[in-house]
């Protein structure tokens, strides 16, 4: 049976800075090589917000944002063969092709077979499978999770056990497996080890389960917003420490703390000048820093050469330097055999049509995590 073109309930992005708008978008058949998805439940990450604000230099209106979701095939194109209609999957915004040379070498996880037409908010031929009324409207991260039903190519679609909760799950197509991510495969934090995380959102805090599953000997969590700092002890801070309480740089109260400084830190914020920070509260020697925050268009970071020169490393992480399709599944086994929790993440579940209430909570320092339930 062929698919035809579905009626789909979506919160549209017109342009930087307005609020979402639920529409009835039309979704096209998945072309060859495609899949459309159903889409069960959606986080909202702040990397949707940064897009929306307009700072993003890859943003394109208007579109259908949202790349944290999971959800349950409907269709599938053309030569599709590695998923079924039915099959549990998570969205990727980073694909994995394993034939590309980024794929190949074993280094990265950041496949680049759909790089150039994702980031114009297209699927790999060019074109869109969103539209109002015959306007198109574009795609985002490849992923488009704020539609209910959502076209992707194959290459972008982790599947999943199907026992798993999705409503939870959708957590791991973005900001749960960046930070537990970034503390196994780009920081590879060991047991004893003292780490220092910027930033307690989503995405600090889930640095913060991966560093006390690696057995970090001491977690210092640091946030302007203390009301972050009893979930962030709940899941394995050691000390919770605010910026502005001090007269002094927080790079030197760290370097007091910890005789020299931390073996790792990790910038989960997007602030270039709390980059510098988690740069110089690094152990002389051997301390590395990895920025996982996003910052904004045209922004730099700077600090004396001196610090990398004295053996402090400066390193980044997209995804956690996670391989969607082959490392993926692993981490929803391993929250369904209970080595880690997502309900603590989800402060706040709502229906579509209030989605901009989670761009308010988000802004408002409210929310860890808002999932959007579209059976709500
Ligand atoms: N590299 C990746 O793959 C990747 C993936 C997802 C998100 N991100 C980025 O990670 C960052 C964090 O995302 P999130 O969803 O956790 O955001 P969030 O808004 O939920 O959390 C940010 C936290 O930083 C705190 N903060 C703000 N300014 C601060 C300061 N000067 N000092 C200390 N704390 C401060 C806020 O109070 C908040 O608790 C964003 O920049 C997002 O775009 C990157
Ligand atoms: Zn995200
Ligand atoms: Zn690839």
């Amino acid at each position: 049976m062929t698919a035809s073109v579905l009626k789909s309930r979506a919160a549209v992005a017109w342009g930087a800075g307005k609020p979402l708008t639920i529409e009835t978008v039309d979704v096209a058949p998945p072309k060859a090589g495609e899949v459309r998805v159903r889409i069960v439940a959606t986080g909202v990450c702040h990397t949707d917000a940064f897009t929306l604000s307009g700072d993003d230099p890859e943003g394109i209106f208007p579109a259908i944002l949202g790349h944290e979701g999971a959800g349950i095939v409907e269709s599938v194109g053309e030569g599709v063969t590695s998923v079924q209609v039915g099959d549990h999957v998570i969205p990727l915004y980073t694909p994995e092709c394993g034939e590309c040379k980024f794929c190949k070498s074993g280094k990265t996880n950041l496949c680049q077979k759909i790089r150039e037409t994702q980031g114009k908010g297209l699927m790999p031929d060019g074109t869109t499978r969103f539209s109002i009324d015959g306007q198109p409207i574009y795609h985002y991260m490849g992923t488009s999770t704020f539609s209910e039903y959502t076209v992707l190519p194959e290459i972008s679609l982790a599947k999943i056990n199907p026992e798993a909760p999705l409503e939870e799950v959708c957590l791991l197509g973005c900001g749960v497996t960046t930070g537990m991510g970034a503390v196994s495969n780009t920081a590879k934090v060991e047991p004893g080890d003292t780490v220092a995380v910027f930033g307690l959102g989503g995405i600090g805090l889930s640095v913060i389960i991966g560093a006390a599953m690696a057995g970090a000997g001491r977690i210092i969590a640091i946030d302007i917003n203390e009301s972050k700092f009893e979930l962030a002890r709940k899941l394995g801070a050691t000390d919770c420490i605010n910026p502005k309480d001090y007269d002094k740089s927080i790079q030197e109260v760290i370097v007091e703390m910890t005789d020299g400084g931390v073996e790792y830190s990790f910038e989960c914020i997007g602030n270039v000048h709390v980059m510098r920070s988690a740069l110089e509260c690094c152990h002389k020697g051997w301390g590395e820093s990895v920025i996982i925050g996003v910052a904004g268009a045209g922004q730099e970071i700077s600090t004396r050469p001196f610090q990398l020169v004295t053996g402090r490393v400066w390193r980044g992480s997209a995804f956690g330097g996670v391989k969607g399709r082959s490392q993926l599944p692993e981490y929803v086994e391993r929250y369904m055999n209970g080595e880690f929790k997502l309900d603590d993440f989800i402060t706040h579940t709502m229906s579509l049509d209030d989605i901009n209430d989670a761009f308010d909570l988000m802004h408002e320092g409210k929310s860890i995590r808002t999932v959007i339930h579209y059976n709500k």
